[in-house]
């Protein structure tokens, strides 16, 4: 019996037109509890492949599980349980921080006073409390990033997706929605995340799987990966051995 809440059951995707696939063939369970990295080189397939574990994008082949349901027949119930923080910026820069996270939080049924204090709670937590009738378009990046990862997270998910959550941030941006993060996994959210970030991600991960040419070319926890690494100190010298030295330049 397993105790996984992501179910990844030989998963391909094919972008229409394109000549070959993104994600092939591709296997993995993330049980209850783990802060789980996806990373790769540029174009690996990374934001395919947690496109599809949050549903917004369909496999070609293969079946995808997520708390033992699939999207097609349990589209809603599993939009409940997780949450969602995309690459790109979901806010609208006219609106300020506060008005952003209360249209985001009544899109998940979230209203009134429940709704306010979460908000500004959450916007508390983070550091932007004096930011929040700001419009978001005057926010610096690391400022945008952490009002997009409160968006995500207002409905206290079991099940959260990040795609690339500390990207072109400042240190100081980035340890607070790091240590965020810990906090909500310490109570009980399952974490997915893609990075490019190895030394974060080797302090940050409890189980990471390196994902190259859309298949997964090595998973364990940081230190298996290290210690199964031929004079590998750090996850980044396992990164290369794996993946290579060549620019992944694509387009
Ligand atoms: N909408 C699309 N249509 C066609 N091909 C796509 C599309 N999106 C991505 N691809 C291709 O799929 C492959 C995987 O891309 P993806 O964005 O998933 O990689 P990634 O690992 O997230 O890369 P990065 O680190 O650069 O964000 C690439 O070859 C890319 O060109």
């Amino acid at each position: 019996m397993t105790d996984a809440v992501i179910q990844i059951d030989t998963v391909s995707k094919k972008y229409k037109g394109a000549d070959n696939y993104s994600i092939h063939h591709l296997d993995l369970d993330i049980e209850k509890g783990e802060i789980y990295g996806l990373l790769g080189p540029n174009g690996a397939g990374k934001t395919t492949l947690i496109s599809m574990l949050c549903g917004l994008l369909k496999p070609t082949a293969g079946k995808i599980k997520i708390n033992g349901l699939s999207f097609k027949e349990n589209a809603k119930n599993i939009k409940q349980a997780i949450g969602v923080v995309p690459q790109e910026y979901a806010l609208y820069p006219t609106l300020s921080a506060y008005e952003n996270l209360m249209y985001f939080g009544a899109m998940y049924g979230l209203s009134g006073t429940t709704l306010k204090t979460k908000v500004i709670e959450s916007l508390d937590h983070l550091g932007l409390s004096k930011f929040k009738n700001k419009k978001v378009s005057t926010f610096s990046g690391g400022m945008k990033r952490r009002v997009n990862l409160i968006a995500g997270i207002l409905h206290k998910p079991e099940i959260l997706f990040l795609d690339e959550p500390t990207v072109g941030v400042d240190v100081q941006s980035k340890n607070v929605i790091i240590e965020h993060l810990k906090m909500l996994n310490a109570n009980g959210t399952t974490i997915v995340y893609t990075s490019h970030h190895l030394n974060e991600a080797e302090t940050f991960c409890t189980q990471v799987s390196i994902i190259d040419s859309g298949t997964i070319v090595a998973s364990g926890t940081p230190k298996e990966l290290i210690d199964n690494t031929n004079d590998a100190q750090n996850l980044e010298d396992v990164f290369i051995q794996l993946t290579g030295e060549a620019l992944r330049d694509y387009a």
